[in-house]
């Protein structure tokens, strides 16, 4: 097989891949990391080189919202690393962690492919790491534990952690900010992407890299959306096409209450309403339909707050824009009708489902 090039590039980099791994041998890529060690020696000799570090942390069931963020993380930086860990921290006892999907084949495949997209592209950076480690790693002396008092080395952000997602999953950005911590100390990376669907997330990232004095730069990238305008989503895979079909439900509601803000209005009265009578509406027309044909949902939130404290608001400061947000739980199917296309899990785990608009600053 003919020697693949290295995806560190140049004379310097050559001698730090000997190093690495002799000369006969050449790397993988992109690289897959499981331990913190060696992935440290690699940063380090990428940083004795002058590279750059994007990091961008995911729980892996890749889709082309990461894609997206690892391309951003590429057009900034020399090379990409890729965290893989499906954080146990930040599921609460009754939540989802036990059949949140888990695809580690298609997503190295996945980005192989993007890697391969990249190396062709001139001036982007590659996906140089892939960071998959153990929970022993991540966790190195105590077992994680999801409960609230929660035994172990926490980082905790409050009271931003414990609004909207916080209310619902109280120990989910708990869970979040102390694996980004030890994300960030173990790659030190210049910069770190996160996505803007999360966007409470990237509210306590932001605060955690202040507060705490994270030598990084914090970076945003837009959500990516089916052609039906539902954000992707990892737990996408749930839902079959009856359910996909009513979750447009949640972007439908924030256009309309982000027109409004677009018209000028500013009182959160003014410009939640027809958030709410849209999702009412969709619920109450779901109610009418026979079981074998609806799909039910809940709606948990639906939100206008700041953009830096998630707190809500009574009127937008156009100095500052807001975050209109909603989050909703599709219920199981109660009934499947013949043929019908079904999620992983047939339709029968409910799916929580969040999305959110920026609205800018107007002023
Ligand atoms: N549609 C999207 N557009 C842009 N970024 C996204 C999108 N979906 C997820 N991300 C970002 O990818 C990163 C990793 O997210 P994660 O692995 O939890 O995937 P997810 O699709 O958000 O999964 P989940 O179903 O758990 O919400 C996060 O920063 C997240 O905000
Ligand atoms: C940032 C993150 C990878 C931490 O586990 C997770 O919350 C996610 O995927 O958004
Ligand atoms: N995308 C955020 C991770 C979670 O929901 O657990």
């Amino acid at each position: 097989m003919a020697t693949k090039l290295p995806q560190i590039r140049g004379i310097a980099s050559l001698s730090i891949r000997r190093r690495l791994y002799g000369t006969a041998q050449t790397a993988p890529s992109p690289q897959i990391f499981r331990d913190v060690p060696p992935l440290r020696t690699y940063r380090r000799s990428l940083l004795l080189s002058k590279r750059t570090v994007g990091l961008v942390p995911t729980m892996g069931a890749l889709h082309d919202g990461h894609l997206s963020l690892a391309r951003l993380a590429a057009a900034e930086n020399t090379d990409v690393f890729i965290s893989v860990y499906i954080n146990p921290t930040q599921f609460g006892l009754n939540e989802d962690l036990s059949s949140y999907p888990k695809t580690w084949e298609a997503d190295l495949a996945a980005l192989k492919n993007l890697d391969a997209e990249l190396a062709a592209t001139p001036g982007a950076g590659r996906i140089s790491a892939v960071f998959a480690p153990t929970t022993k790693t991540m966790y190195p002396t105590l077992p994680p534990d999801s409960s609230l008092p929660g035994k172990g080395s926490f980082v905790t952000i409050t009271p931003l952690a414990n609004l909207l997602e916080g209310a619902s999953r109280p120990v989910f950005f708990r869970g979040v900010a102390t694996v980004c911590m030890k994300l960030f100390n173990i790659c030190t990376p210049e910069r770190v992407y996160f996505g803007q669907k999360d966007v409470q997330q990237t509210a306590v990232i932001r605060r955690l890299a202040k507060d705490f004095h994270v030598d990084t730069t914090v970076r945003i990238g837009p959500t990516q959306r089916e052609e039906s305008g539902l954000a992707m989503s990892s737990r996408n895979v749930y839902l079959g096409t009856r359910r996909r079909e009513v979750a447009r439900v949640l972007s439908q509601a924030l256009r309309r209450a982000e027109a409004q803000y677009l018209a000028g209005k500013r009182t959160r009265g003014d410009i939640l309403w027809p958030a709410t009578a849209h999702a009412d509406e969709v619920a109450a027309a779901q109610e009418e339909l026979e079981p074998g044909a609806r799909a039910k949902f809940e709606v948990d939130y639906i939100s206008l707050a700041d953009p830096e404290t998630m707190e809500e608001v009574e009127v937008v400061d156009p100095a500052r824009g807001a975050i209109l947000s909603t989050a909703m739980k599709m219920l199981p199917l109660e009934e499947v009708a013949e043929g019908e296309q079904l999620g992983v899990g047939k339709d029968e785990i409910a799916v929580r489902l969040i999305d959110n608009i920026i609205l800018e600053p107007a002023e």
